[in-house]
């Protein structure tokens, strides 16, 4: 059984009894009754899950690029299918997919890993798809200070898919394009036929 001990010093981590007391008076107020055995531990359990998937506030995504390297390769560089996992900001429901990241440095590149880091970052907190996108696109544009940016994410929402409209298998695909991106339909497409092979 885990403890307090488990937890990082976050957010979630400081304010763990006052979010488990409200996640056992949500149970409370759908019916359940908290004192059954297998929702002992679950108002804890929750918690300790908000702290992994909110763990994006514990981090500013420009300081995910800090380390960079000085690189004379002006040509286009793609991390792609980096999986995320994302909270819709509209039923707190979750939403996941892949995210292709394409950049063109101009002597200054990021550490392949970063970029993972960074989807991470914008993700692990309550998001639209559309601003996980821009955002990506918007720090990468401004810390690497790129010739031009492209990311594509991919998204099945759980919100359309478990209730509402009831649309499994629905994708959402969204797009963010800076600089040369902008201007030349090649570089778009020689991007998103490298993300499709
Ligand atoms: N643009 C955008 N919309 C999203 C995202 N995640 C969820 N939504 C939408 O947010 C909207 C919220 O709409 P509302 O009418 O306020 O809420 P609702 O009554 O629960 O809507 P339904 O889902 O249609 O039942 C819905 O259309 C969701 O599909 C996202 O990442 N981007
Ligand atoms: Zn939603």
């Amino acid at each position: 059984m885990a403890g307090a001990k488990d937890y990082v010093n976050s957010q979630v981590g400081r304010n763990r009894e006052q979010i488990e007391f409200h996640v056992r008076e949500i149970l409370k107020l759908v019916g359940e009754n908290v004192e059954r055995e297998g929702l002992l531990e679950t108002p804890a359990r929750v918690t300790r899950m908000y702290e992994e998937i909110f763990a994006g506030y514990e981090v500013d995504p420009r300081e995910v690029l800090g380390v960079t390297f000085d690189e004379q390769h002006e040509e286009l560089v793609i991390v792609k299918d980096i999986v995320y996992y994302s909270q819709c900001e509209h039923h707190m429901a979750p939403f996941f997919g892949k995210a292709h990241i394409g950049y063109i440095p101009s002597g200054k590149i990021a550490g392949l890993s970063k970029l993972a880091r960074l989807v991470e970052a914008v993700s692990r907190r309550l998001q639209v798809q559309e601003r996980i996108t821009s955002q990506i696109a918007d720090i990468l544009d401004e810390v690497l200070q790129a010739h031009g940016v492209m990311v594509v994410v991919e998204g099945e929402h759980l919100c359309m898919c478990a209730r509402g409209v009831k649309k499994p298998g629905s994708k959402t695909v969204t797009s963010a394009v800076r600089g040369q991106f902008r201007q030349s339909s090649a570089l778009r497409a020689e991007f998103l036929g490298l993300i499709k092979q």
